[in-house]
């Protein structure tokens, strides 16, 4: 069995292509970096170090890899054999990879392949829904039409802190222990082969909200409002009390959201932030604000994790204040390696906060959020030791 699996970054190596592996598939991954593709081409196999109380290692083996840039005949070909296709690229990329993917499902379909799954493992709302629209735009109308039953588009919700790598080895990965892997089995076709951790749902966005709208949510809360007040790491802005307390405060928020639109038990809910908030404090993983707070302008988006929940629990008459505060922290956020962070630093100068939430949240200039909003940010703006 042979998965193609886009991205052999840490969700990559160390989550999908980790699972992949460990169901028997043959992992071919795919990415742009020279030196990654090399050592899993001559390797074959690398270790994930699973950290947790009592860390544990698996090694992951019959893995290799192709260069997109100069091997594209080799992947195409992948593609057309492939039993699943896989990606966790970054939202960004998913336009980038389409061209490929498409001209690999124009060999299947001409030389009639079995079905195909390509799922995206991103963190979006609907990510291989969004593939195959980029997808079809390269197929055109008459090949489009020959996805319907032969290739199924499965939309994911994938869940594994994996944070920024600190060891020697290229392609040795440490991750949390804890994964979910959610997958929406209404649009897969024909028979894939078994794959350890996936659990199939019937309709995938109570869980993709659920966990975009708490783990992710949390977690930007955490880094934004960390970063303002000087803390390098989850685990230090997690210790600090006013961090923790708007972190909290946004969850329990966001938990009242997801009862009332998905009727989520409260328990339950409750159960899973409190689960999700020891994952922030696992002493194990140094994880730097800088990576969770990465690309400030697609985490500002209007149905990603801080204005999406803050939004819609606006349209219900509920109050998002600490999601308000997380946002304003949000504004204030900046790494000079990042280029939506320097972007959204220009937009903040020239605008200010109220504008630079209309335009890059699309958020309503008579919205309640945005005085929310300003209030919390002059508050930070004070606080703020950066
Ligand atoms: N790191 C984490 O804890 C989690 C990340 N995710 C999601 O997984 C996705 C990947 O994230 P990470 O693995 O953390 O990022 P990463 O930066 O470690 O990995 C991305 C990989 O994609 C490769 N890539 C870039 N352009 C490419 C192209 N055109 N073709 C093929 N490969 C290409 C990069 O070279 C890199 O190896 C993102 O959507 C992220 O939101 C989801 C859950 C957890
Ligand atoms: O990967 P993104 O969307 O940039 O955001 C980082 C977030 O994703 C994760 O990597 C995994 O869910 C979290 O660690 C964090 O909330």
């Amino acid at each position: 069995m042979l998965a193609v699996h886009f991205g052999a970054g840490n969700i990559g190596r160390g989550f999908i292509g980790a699972l992949l592996s460990q169901s028997g598939y043959k992992v071919c991954f795919v990415d742009v970096q020279a030196p990654l593709v090399e050592a899993l081409k001559e390797r074959q196999r690398y270790l994930v170090h699973l950290l947790g109380e009592r860390s544990q290692t698996l090694e992951v083996t019959g893995v290799t890899a192709l260069d997109s840039r100069i091997e594209s005949d080799r992947v195409v070909k992948a593609i057309a054999q492939a039993d699943i296709v896989t990606t966790a690229v970054g939202p960004h990329i998913l336009p980038v990879i389409a061209p490929i993917i498409s001209e690999g499902l124009s060999l299947r379909l001409q030389e009639r392949g079995a079905p195909l799954n390509i799922i995206a493992c991103e963190n979006m709302l609907g990510g291989s829904t969004r593939l195959k629209e980029e997808v079809v735009s390269y197929l055109g109308k008459e090949r489009s039409g020959e996805l319907e039953g032969n290739v199924g588009f499965p939309d994911a919700a994938v869940d594994r802190i994996v944070p920024l790598q600190s060891g020697n080895d290229l392609l040795e990965v440490s991750v949390e222990p804890f994964y979910e892997w959610v997958v929406d089995q209404r649009e897969i076709v024909g028979n894939l082969p078994p794959i350890e951790g996936i659990t199939y749902v019937d309709d995938l966005t109570p869980y993709v909200e659920r966990k975009l709208f708490t783990v992710n949510t949390g977690h930007a809360v955490c880094a934004y409002t960390g970063y303002v007040l000087g803390q390098k790491t989850i685990f230090e802005a997690m210790k600090d009390p006013q961090v923790r307390e708007t972190v909290s405060g946004a969850l329990e928020e966001t938990g009242r959201l997801l009862i009332a639109k998905h009727g989520f038990e409260a328990q339950k809910q409750q159960d899973y932030m409190e689960k999700i908030l020891a994952r922030f404090l696992n002493p194990s993983i140094t994880d730097p604000v800088s990576r969770v707070g990465r690309a400030p302008l697609r985490k500002l988006g209007p149905s990603d994790r801080l204005v999406g929940p803050a939004l819609q629990m606006v349209e219900r008459g509920m109050e998002p204040k600490c999601l308000a505060a997380g946002i304003a922290a949000a504004l204030l956020f900046h790494d000079p390696e990042d280029q939506e962070a320097i972007q959204l630093n220009k937009m903040i100068e020239k605008e200010g906060p109220a504008k630079t939430l209309q335009e890059v949240g699309e958020v309503s200039s008579d919205s309640i959020l945005i005085p929310m909003v300003e209030e919390f940010f002059l508050k930070w703006r004070e606080k703020s030791v950066t």
